[in-house]
Parts: C-alpha cells; sequence; structure tokens
C-alpha cells in the first residue's frame, strides 16, 4: 500500500488530496470531492502516478513508517477546508495518455549486504555493545569499523571491474571514485555514530520507559499514544532529508568527477589555457553541492528544532496531567516527581536520538549508493564458456549478419546487417569515414559487447559461449592509438600482458616489439618508472611498450585500431617495423585511415554507415574506381603515383615493393 499526497489543478483552483494505493493493483481508491472537471484532472494525476508504481524500487523496509504518517497526516491536510468523499475505483487502462518520462530510480538502502558484511564482525561488535572501558569500546568500535570499510570497498571496487563496458559508457571516474571513498566513509562514520550514540540513547529510553510504567500506567500510556504521532512526523520529514541527502552527495560525486577529469586531462587543459574554466566549472558544481548541503542542514535543523519542541510540551504535557491525577489523589506527588526525572530522561535520549537522525540520514544515502552497484550483474561476465585448445586454435573470425547498437543510443544503430571473414593468418583492413563503425567491429571482436542481432565466431564457436577471460587474455592482442600504461615499471607493464612471464619473455617480447634498445638505454632499464598513463615516456615509445605487452601473450588474433596514426615519420617507421614482424602467422584486423598503410593487406574492406560497400585488394579497388578510390583520392598528401594502379614502378604502389606488411602480400 502506497500513500500519496497530491496537488493538481489549476492555479486558481489547487486541488489537494490522498491517495491509498495497492502496489500491485492497478486499481486504486481516491478520497476527494469530484465534480466533472475536477474529477477528470485528479484521473490523470492518478494515472500518471499509477503509470510510475511498476518502474519504482521496491519499496524500502521503513516505507511502513510512511505508511503510518501519511494516515495520521493526510485526513489533516484533507480537513483543511475540504469534505471528504470516497469516490470509487478507477481502471487506469481505459485512460489515454502519454507515458511520463520515468524518475531516475533512487537506490535503496541493501539490508542483506548490510548484513552480508556485518556478519564477520558480529563478535567484535557484541563486544564493543557489553565494553566496560571506554578505552576498549572505543579501540573495538574503531577497528569494526575499519575492517567493514575495508571489505565493503574491496567488494565494490571489484564489482565495478566486472561491470560491462557500457556500464562504464554512462559514468564518470570520478563518480565511481566517490563512491569508493566519501560515500564508504560516510557510512562507516554514521555506523559508528549508530553504535556508540544511539544503542546508549536507546537503552537509556527503554529503561526509563520501564521505570514510568511502573510509576504510573495511566501516564505512560497517554505518552505512548503521542509517541506515533512524533514518529509519524518525523519519518515524513525524514524521507524528504534522505532524499536532499542523496542529491547532496550525489553532487559531491558529480564535483569530485569535475575534478578527476580535469587533473587526470592536465596536459590538455593546460595546451588549450583551459585552467580558469575547469576551476569555474568546478567552483559552479561546488557553490551547488554547497547550496544543497546548507539546505540539507537547514532540514536537519528545522527537524531537531521541532523534534526539541514537541519533547517540550511532552513534559509540559506530563506535568499538566500528573498534576491533574495527583489533584485527584490518583497520584502521589513524588511518585510525579520520579515520573518527571525519568521522563526528561527519555527526552534527553529522544533529544541525543534526534541528534544522530542527521548523520543517520546521510548514512542510508551513502549505504545505498555503497551497495548499489553490488547487486548489479554484468550481462557480458568475465568468465565462463568454453576455451579451444592452443593446439586446435586457428584465429578464423567471422561476422554473420550482425546488426549493433550502443546500448546507451538504442536507437541509432551503428551496424547493419554486417558481415566481414577473417581467415586464419590474414590481414583485413578495415577502412571507411569516420563514424562509419570501425572502431565498433574491434568492440565487438573483443567482446565488450554483444550483437544486437547475428553473431561473431571464432573457429566456428560464437564468441558468446567462449570464455571472455581466456579471449581477451589468450586469443586477442589489441593495439590502439592510444596506448595506455599503467604508472609502474615498464617491466611490470609489459608483464600486465601476461602475469605469469619470466624476465627472459619481457625482454623477447620488448625486442620484438623494438623496444628493448630504448628501455636499455634508461638509467634504470626494465625498472623505470614510466609516470602517470606512461606520460614519461614518448608517443612512439609507448606505443612499442604497448605492442611488447600484446606481444607477450603470444596472441592468435591481433587487432590494430589505428595503431600508428598518433606518430610521426621516424616513430612511425619503428613501430610499424615492429608491426610487421608482430603481424606474422597471426590473424589481423587492421583499422586505419592512411590507406598506406594497408594497402598491402589481403583483403580491404570499405565500410560505410555501418554496412560493408566493398571488398578486395588494393589494386581490384582502385581498379573498380568505387568508394575506395575516392576515399586515396581524397588523402590529397599522398603521391600520385598511389592513384594509378597501372604503374609498376611505384614504390608507393607496388606491395612487393614496399617495407611494411611484406610478408603478407596479397596474391596475384
Ligand atoms: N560508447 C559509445 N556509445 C554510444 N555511441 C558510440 C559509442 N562509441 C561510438 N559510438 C558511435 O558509434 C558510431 C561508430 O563509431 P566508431 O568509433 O565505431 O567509428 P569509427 O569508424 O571507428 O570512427 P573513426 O574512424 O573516427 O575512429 C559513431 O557514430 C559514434 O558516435
Amino acid at each position: 500500500m502506497l500513500v500519496h499526497l497530491f496537488r493538481v489543478g489549476t492555479r486558481g483552483c489547487p486541488i489537494r488530496g490522498a491517495l491509498l494505493l495497492p502496489l500491485r493493483s492497478r486499481t486504486f481508491t481516491a478520497v476527494r470531492h469530484l465534480d466533472g472537471r475536477t474529477g477528470s484532472f485528479i484521473l490523470r494525476a492518478l494515472a500518471r502516478l499509477r503509470l510510475c508504481l511498476p518502474r519504482r524500487p521496491p519499496a524500502p523496509r521503513h516505507g511502513s513508517f510512511l505508511w503510518v504518517g501519511g494516515l495520521l497526516l493526510g485526513p489533516m491536510i484533507l480537513s483543511k477546508g475540504c469534505r471528504l468523499y470516497l469516490v470509487g475505483r478507477c481502471e487506469v487502462e481505459e485512460l489515454s495518455l502519454v507515458e511520463p518520462t520515468p524518475p531516475p530510480e533512487e537506490p535503496c538502502f541493501n539490508w542483506a549486504l548490510f548484513w552480508h558484511f556485518l556478519r564477520p564482525h558480529l563478535l567484535a561488535l557484541c563486544a564493543a555493545i557489553v565494553g566496560l572501558l571506554t578505552f576498549g569500546y572505543l579501540v573495538l568500535l574503531s577497528e569494526l569499523g575499519e575492517r567493514m570499510a575495508r571489505d565493503i570497498r574491496k567488494e565494490l571496487f571489484g564489482c565495478l571491474l566486472r561491470q560491462d563496458i557500457a556500464f562504464f559508457d554512462n559514468k564518470k571516474t570520478g563518480q565511481l571514485v566517490a563512491r569508493l571513498t566519501s560515500d564508504v566513509q560516510e557510512f562507516k562514520s554514521s555506523f559508528k555514530l549508530v553504535i556508540s550514540q544511539g544503542l546508549r540513547s536507546c537503552t537509556q529510553l527503554a529503561g526509563c520507559l520501564v521505570s514510568l510504567t511502573l510509576l504510573s500506567p495511566r501516564l505512560t500510556i497517554i505518552l505512548l499514544l503521542v509517541t506515533p504521532t512524533l514518529v509519524g512526523a518525523g519519518t515524513l520529514l525524514g524521507s524528504v532529508l534522505r532524499r536532499l541527502s542523496r542529491k547532496s552527495q550525489e553532487q559531491i560525486a558529480k564535483a569530485t568527477g569535475v575534478a578527476d577529469e580535469a587533473l587526470g586531462n592536465v596536459r590538455t587543459v593546460r595546451a588549450f589555457a583551459m585552467e580558469p574554466q575547469e576551476q569555474e566549472h568546478y567552483g559552479a558544481e561546488l557553490e551547488e553541492s554547497c547550496r544543497l548541503a546548507e539546505k540539507l542542514g537547514r532540514g536537519i535543523a528545522i527537524f531537531q528544532g521541532l523534534s526539541s519542541i514537541a519533547l517540550n510540551c511532552m513534559v509540559l504535557g506530563t506535568l499538566f496531567i500528573g498534576g491533574t491525577l495527583v489533584a485527584g489523589d490518583k497520584l502521589s506527588g513524588g511518585d510525579l516527581m520520579s515520573f518527571l526525572v525519568a521522563s526528561q530522561t527519555v527526552q534527553r535520549s529522544m533529544a541525543n536520538l534526534s541528534v544522530l537522525f542527521g548523520q543517520v540520514v546521510r548514512g542510508f544515502s551513502s549505504g545505498a549508493r555503497v551497495f548499489e552497484y553490488m547487486t548489479l550483474v554484468p550481462d557480458i561476465p568475465l568468465h565462463g564458456g568454453c576455451c579451444i585448445p592452443q593446439t586446435e586454435l586457428r584465429g578464423a573470425i567471422t561476422f554473420e549478419n550482425v546488426s549493433f547498437s550502443y546500448p546507451r543510443r538504442p536507437d541509432f544503430v551503428v551496424l547493419k546487417n554486417f558481415n566481414l571473414k577473417l581467415p586464419p593468418g590474414q590481414m583485413v583492413a578495415l577502412v571507411g569515414q569516420s563514424g562509419g563503425g570501425k572502431s565498433t567491429v574491434a568492440s565487438l571482436l573483443e567482446r565488450f559487447y554483444d550483437p544486437t542481432e547475428g553473431i561473431v565466431t571464432l573457429d566456428e564457436q560464437d564468441l558468446r559461449n567462449l570464455d571472455p577471460s581466456w579471449l581477451r587474455g589468450q586469443v586477442i592482442g589489441f593495439i590502439s592509438q592510444e596506448p595506455i600504461l599503467f604508472a609502474t615499471t615498464i617491466m611490470e607493464n609489459i608483464r600486465l600482458g601476461k602475469l605469469d612471464a619470466t624476465d627472459e619473455e619481457v625482454y623477447k617480447a620488448a625486442q620484438e616489439a623494438n623496444a628493448h634498445n630504448f628501455i636499455c638505454s634508461f638509467p634504470d632499464g626494465y625498472n623505470t618508472v614510466v609516470g602517470e598513463r606512461g606520460t614519461t615516456l614518448s608517443g612512439g615509445q609507448k606505443q612499442r611498450v604497448a605492442i611488447a605487452r600484446a606481444l607477450i601473450k603470444q596472441p592468435k588474433v591481433l587487432i590494430l585500431d589505428e595503431a600508428t596514426s598518433a606518430l610521426d615519420g621516424e616513430s612511425e617507421r619503428v613501430v610499424q617495423e615492429a608491426l610487421d614482424r608482430a603481424s606474422t602467422g597471426r590473424t589481423v584486423l587492421v583499422i586505419a585511415h592512411r590507406l598506406s598503410t594497408v594497402r598491402t593487406a589481403h583483403q580491404i574492406v570499405v565500410m560505410a554507415q555501418g554496412c560493408v560497400k566493398e571488398v578486395g585488394t588494393h589494386m581490384e579497388l582502385m581498379r573498380k574506381g568505387g568508394l575506395y578510390t575516392e576515399l586515396v583520392k581524397s588523402q590529397a598528401f599522398l603521391p600520385p603515383l598511389l592513384l594509378n594502379p597501372d604503374s609498376s614502378s611505384s614504390q608507393w604502389f607496388d606491395p612487393r615493393k614496399t617495407q611494411g606488411y611484406n610478408n603478407r602480400r596479397p596474391r596475384p
């Protein structure tokens, strides 16, 4: 059951009401005075609300408090100038309304996961609760909090790493890092505070309530009758505060994301003199987060102020009713005094709890954000599926009638009925206009995404049946335009390709990648630390370390995505040499803009708008005079001889006379 207070209608004629909605039924009961026009307003409001219901997250457990609060407050609001009528039951399907945009789902606190992390530390928790010395209990509580935070961070980090690539398309790194850092920190602090202060106040409260009952059951019952109303009102206000707190924390994460992006790309920021803009951008996000935090602070202050007033009213009420009972000889003066002293302890405990409430609100929303990603199950798991034995692996790839849209843009079809064959040991080049879908083909081959339709196979096996970790870790080597290195030594960076590789294997891979000589020229050789993202190496050096990292796993299939396009002439020559060597005996998919780098491929596939437009060798395509020829012509910097398919004296044109990819000459 959901209680919803609503306000619809025109500005001059606002309509307020309360709804009691059974969550699983599509019928509802509305409480409100109706005439024809206002009735239709309400029906629309109800229908809109109803249409939203299936997408709501499951009701949190504290939803029952909301229900109680709504029951108490709803009639109060309605009775202010409104007559109450039961208008009946309405079927929403009969109303034809435009479906509204679903509100962003708010994560709920996951009690099961909380228990999962708390359970291993139950003994420490019990010891902390009964800890006799302040020292002992503080030490135990601190250890408990830190260990739980460590476990949560470890688990969350693992869960994030396991998510689909599509998940990261939607998120900013800074926001994810904020969940690992500030949200876990906030949750831990709240948890410790609840245990240290909350438990003490609750115990005091319970003890005093027993004393109160013994002193005067009648006064205690009156006191207890008032309490649910206060709890209900508190819960309603609490849900508003929780929402505010969640927004405030999201905003902090957003600001962190801006700082993370600027600091992570500081060279680009410096190169474009973007420092003032970035500072302004970060400042604006901070301003918003400060505004939300202040709003939350005011909300908490209102909450605590109102609690204080309510508690003082309770004392006054006790004095008044108690005085009446004393006057009527139903209670002794001594008992009334004892009752007052005990009820003041109750008041103090409740005041402490209300102060604690602000922290609990923040703790709940932080906890909900921390646990949110732990329950996400990726569509493409990291492990599972079969592996083809190394001796039988040939490296034949096919794309059969593949259509694909990125999950982030489901309406935009990137590949349409795409067909491609990569025979074992051959090189196939993908060329075509920018945005035509070339890199997307590589992403599907790496199984970063699954096709929307059609299949991709390796040696006639659907990629979906193969173990993704085996595929990425042992079968495919990927070299991109911007190789990313980790902030560790060159040795460790190369070893990332094969974790159990010996030093000799690392040296061999570096030699194959034309990297050994420049690495040895550094004072620290293979132990040189390359800086964050490899910033202390040149583009060509970084690329060669990345090639060594790809080669060390001896991949059967190699993907070269614009691998040399970011390099100057000399670096390109050295890297190209390494790539030529690396391509021997492997199935290679080359993605290239510069057509001069792929003219010796066994097959060139020209792509446009997600489809294959032309297929053939360089010569065949040039003779055809189609899209490929146009692309070649458009690369005006190329020597004119490249454009002449019949010139046998051209080094540019005749693949047998070219350097690079010599071993993969197209057959006549
Ligand atoms: N992660 C993503 N989410 C949504 N759309 C994407 C994503 N990555 C690429 N796209 C879109 O898919 C289309 C194909 O992109 P892709 O990178 O495959 O093209 P490309 O041919 O490799 O381009 P280029 O030659 O410029 O690198 C583009 O329109 C691009 O905007």
